[in-house]
């Protein structure tokens, strides 16, 4: 069996006396995707940012490719986070300013690539997503659906290892929703990353390979069953 890429070791998370979740015992293989669900509150965010190294665990360990990281720097912290981590939000967060393929290109110019190949690169997911005809449209100029398909290319343009998604298809209609997710998890296996992606879409949740719930501050595998 390879390595987990990405692994929680008795995690909990606690704001002043409100314990968040405790006892997180959680880990993810290459390739292997995974739903994170439960009630709004119960804590998906506060994990997908203490697994981003976003955030500090207030106990446990995160170990990322292996690597044990709550002892590190901030500076080494973010050097992981950048070279093995893509991030997609609710919202896209995309610079208005740019086109898609500005905004694809950018995290990989930030990090030192040429900007042909950084523009190739954003070509390329952007066309996997389906939006080859709208590399030069400023996210002024997208849907709504095609705004959160440009997040995940940018998402995936410093070719992470595992993408994070925090209700990336939360704020769009069903049928929209759906044809993004579709274009999301056909990236994912494509490129053959890990994926936590939370929702609280049951639906959805279901087409991933495995499948958790937070449940009284823990976490819980219920894989395909109805939760
Ligand atoms: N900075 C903070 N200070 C204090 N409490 C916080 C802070 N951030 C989050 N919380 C609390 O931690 C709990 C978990 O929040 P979190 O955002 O992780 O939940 P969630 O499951 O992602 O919710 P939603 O589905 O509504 O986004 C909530 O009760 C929230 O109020």
């Amino acid at each position: 069996m390879s390595e987990p890429v990405l692994r929680l070791e008795d995690v909990a998370r606690r704001y002043g006396d409100l314990v968040v979740v405790e006892h997180i015992e959680f880990s993810l293989r290459p390739g292997e995707t995974a739903a994170l669900l439960g009630p709004s509150g119960s804590g998906k965010s506060s994990l997908l940012h203490i697994a981003g190294l976003l955030e500090k665990a207030s106990a446990g360990e995160v170990h990322i490719m292996g690597r044990a990281t709550s002892k590190l720097s901030d500076a080494e912290r973010t050097h992981i986070r950048r070279a093995t981590l893509g991030f997609v939000y609710q919202f896209h967060h995309l610079l208005p300013e740019f086109s898609a393929l500005g905004n694809v290109a950018l995290p990989q110019l930030i990090a030192g690539v040429k900007k042909k190949k950084a523009e190739a690169e954003a070509k390329r997911l952007l066309t996997l997503m389906g939006l080859g005809e709208r590399l030069e449209h400023q996210p002024g100029q997208l849907s709504g659906g095609e705004q959160q398909r440009t997040a995940i290319a940018r998402a995936l343009a410093n070719n992470p290892k595992i993408l994070l998604a925090d209700e990336p298809t939360g704020n769009l209609d069903p049928k929209t929703s759906d044809v993004v997710f579709d274009a999301l998890l056909n990236l994912v296996r494509k490129e053959g990353l890990s994926a936590v992606i939370a929702t609280h879409d049951q639906r959805l949740a279901k087409r991933m390979d495995r499948v958790f719930v937070i449940r009284e501050q823990r976490l819980v595998e219920v894989r395909k069953e109805p939760v």
